[in-house]
């Protein structure tokens, strides 16, 4: 049986994500040669709303990092487990025009998930058919690890792309870190985001396995003025000073690889570093509210710098109160983490909660899942996360348990692949 004549005899229980596209007509309709659009938005509908529109995939950089944050997140660590480099240049590939396709919201394969021979699996897992695009991106990076001698990539590693150094704290999880390849999944829609990674894996199915992967909900950072800053679990305003898409000048300097920077194939990406970090939060919830602010440096309400009014109020690291105390202390997170006290190193810190249920001894299994992309993390990450790991007092209410570098190259153009340039 023809997967045309199949297609046409199958009974149709479901329907595009939110077009009723038949294959065929979908197809020609998007001009993606080979794929089905199952679930094409018209112009109008991917306008209609932020939250579930289409984010442009192609561009000079991977879109997820300056991207107005979504709220919600599923990371997907991968090892490499072909030995071929033209297996895994294939799989890039394939990635690649899946990934096209997800972010238009639109289901992958040729006849997608409901329109192929009854006979054979679905291309498409189908479990966003009739969901929108829902401002879905999918940002890859690749693991210091993928530079070892197995696809022969040992002298196009990048000299920023470090192993992370032992942090004084840090209780770091083995199988919640490195990965040779990592994929970011955000999205306004967590079923959007958790099926992207899905049917990414599936079509890496003996070339790739998951080494680990996280969901997470209410970003921990706007990465625009335009949003509102959201809370993380110890309930402050988290991502006030954040970089964000509107600081052109700034993001040059601290988020996109530069051509200066060396390796070449990385011009216009980025690091990612993610870090794993749990949050004691039923000590936390005892700690009273002045302790809290004191040891973040802000008000829990308002999130303005302690002493100041607004949110946005610049910080004030000398001010002190009647009692002649500093209003911000020396050990206060934010005075540790400022660029001030950093040789002015800024990250784009692109973070969200999780709460993975409970540990088995009644406290939740729940903290940040810090994501922060930067241009050199030798010099951004290292020395920040060095200051907080040796004087920070939040250090009292978390610790980091998963820890993960990645280069993210730069944007997809149309006919080229994730890696391309890494490759040639
Ligand atoms: C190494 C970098 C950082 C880690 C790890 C980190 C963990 C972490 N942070 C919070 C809560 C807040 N952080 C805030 C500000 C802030 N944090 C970092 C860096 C790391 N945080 C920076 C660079 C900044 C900005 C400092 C500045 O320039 O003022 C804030 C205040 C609001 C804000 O500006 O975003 C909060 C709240 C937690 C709970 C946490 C680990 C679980
Ligand atoms: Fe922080």
């Amino acid at each position: 049986m023809t997967p045309e004549s199949s297609a046409e005899d199958a009974p149709r229980k479901g329907i595009s994500r939110r077009g009723l596209f038949g294959a065929a007509g979908a197809a020609v309709a998007t001009g993606v040669a080979g794929y089905a659009a199952h679930s094409v938005l018209s112009g109008e509908e991917s306008q209609a709303a932020d939250t579930t529109g289409p984010v442009e995939f192609h561009g000079p950089h991977q879109a997820g990092i300056v991207t107005a944050a979504q709220d919600r997140l599923h990371f997907a660590a991968f090892d490499v487990t072909t030995t071929k480099r033209d297996d895994l240049i294939a799989l890039l590939k394939e990635w690649t025009a899946a990934a096209a396709l997800l972010t238009a919201g639109r289901d992958i394969g040729q006849y997608g998930a409901v329109n192929g021979p009854g006979g054979s699996p679905p291309e498409d897992t189908g479990e966003a058919v009739g969901l929108p695009p829902a401002r879905l991106t999918l940002t890859i990076g690749f693991g210091a690890s993928l530079f070892d001698k197995r696809f022969g990539l040992a002298s196009k590693r990048p000299a920023a792309l470090v192993d992370l150094p032992h942090f004084i704290g840090d209780d770091i999880e083995p199988g919640r870190s490195g990965g040779d390849i990592a994929v970011q999944a955000c999205s306004d829609d967590p079923q959007v985001a958790v099926h992207a990674i899905r049917n990414l894996a599936r079509i890496g199915f003996g070339r790739v396995a998951v080494r680990y992967s996280q969901l997470g909900f209410g970003r921990t950072s706007s990465t625009s003025r335009a949003q509102t800053t959201p809370r993380n679990l110890f309930g402050f305003k988290d991502g006030t000073n954040n970089l964000k898409l509107e600081d052109a000048e700034k993001l040059e300097q601290h988020l996109w690889v530069q051509p200066e920077d060396g390796a070449e194939w990385m011009i216009g990406g980025s690091y990612l570093v993610s870090r794993r970090i749990r949050m004691n939060i039923e000590i936390w919830d005892r700690t009273s509210l002045g302790e809290q602010e004191t040891i973040i440096g802000r008000g829990k309400g308002t999130g303005a710098p302690l002493g100041k009014a607004e949110e946005f109020d610049p910080i004030d690291f000398v001010a002190k109160g009647s009692d002649g105390e500093l209003k911000i202390p020396m050990e206060a997170h934010v005075r540790l983490a400022h660029p001030q006290f950093n040789n002015g190193a800024e990250l784009l810190r692109r973070g969200y909660n999780f709460v993975d249920g409970s540990d088995g001894l009644g406290r939740l299994d729940a903290g940040l899942f810090f994501l922060a992309y930067q241009r050199d993390p030798r010099k951004q990450f290292i020395p920040i996360q060095t200051q907080l790991a040796r004087t920070d007092v939040l250090n009292e209410y978390i610790h980091h348990v998963g820890s993960g570098i990645f280069a993210c190259p730069g944007g997809v153009t149309p006919g080229s692949y994730w890696g391309e340039k890494l490759f040639a």
